[in-house]
């Protein structure tokens, strides 16, 4: 992502330099109104990378391109890379968070309908200081820098809706979630 970016590596290595990795392991049990609901409403990751593993060959994730859903089909032992807003502020919006979502299934005779993806969350130093990187800084930035505390504090309290604080710290909106300081 460096090269492509221009930029070089130890500027992403100083961010994620002894990072904290979380792991959640979500279970979504078979639904039977699973044409109703959602196992996980639409979000992106408040994290700067997330691998996700999706064990049971069952599918239910989806990701939104272009105001559509599209299902990512589980590949046996492969991973998915996706994007947090971490990395989308860093790249100063050259990479993009991909909001995605979780469908339920029904349960099925013929396949066990239960899904239990793990998912890896890649973040920042608990310290670190996040936004554009040196060298994608523009005049007309769409991303503050903001304490990565200050940004857990926001992101915590804010609801799984959609872009959620990926958008909301954008230079125009970053007023509607301001908690402390704005570097
Ligand atoms: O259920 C999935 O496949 C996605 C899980 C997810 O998006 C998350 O835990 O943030
Ligand atoms: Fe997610």
């Amino acid at each position: 992502m460096a090269n492509n970016l221009g930029i070089k590596p130890e500027e992403f290595c100083n961010i994620f330099h002894d990072q904290p990795q979380g792991i959640r392991i979500n279970y979504y049990p078979p639904c039977p109104k699973a044409d109703e609901v959602l196992g996980l409403s639409p979000h992106t990751d408040g994290s700067g990378l997330t691998i996700l593993l999706q064990v049971s060959n069952f599918q239910g994730l989806q990701i939104k391109n272009k105001e559509k859903w599209f299902p990512v089909k589980p590949l046996p032992g492969a991973l998915i890379a996706n994007i947090g807003d971490i990395i989308e502020m860093l790249s100063n919006g050259e990479y993009k968070s991909i909001e995605h979502r979780a469908t339920i299934n029904t349960k099925s005779e013929a396949t066990k309908s239960e899904r239990l993806p793990v998912a890896t969350f890649h973040s920042p130093r608990e310290d670190a200081v996040v936004g554009p990187l040196q060298g994608l800084v523009k005049k007309d930035d769409k991303h503050k820098t903001v304490d990565f505390r200050d940004y857990v504090k926001a992101l915590v309290s804010s609801k799984l809706d959609g872009r959620r604080v990926g958008d909301s710290w954008k230079a125009s909106h970053y007023k509607l979630l301001k908690t402390e300081q704005v570097y």
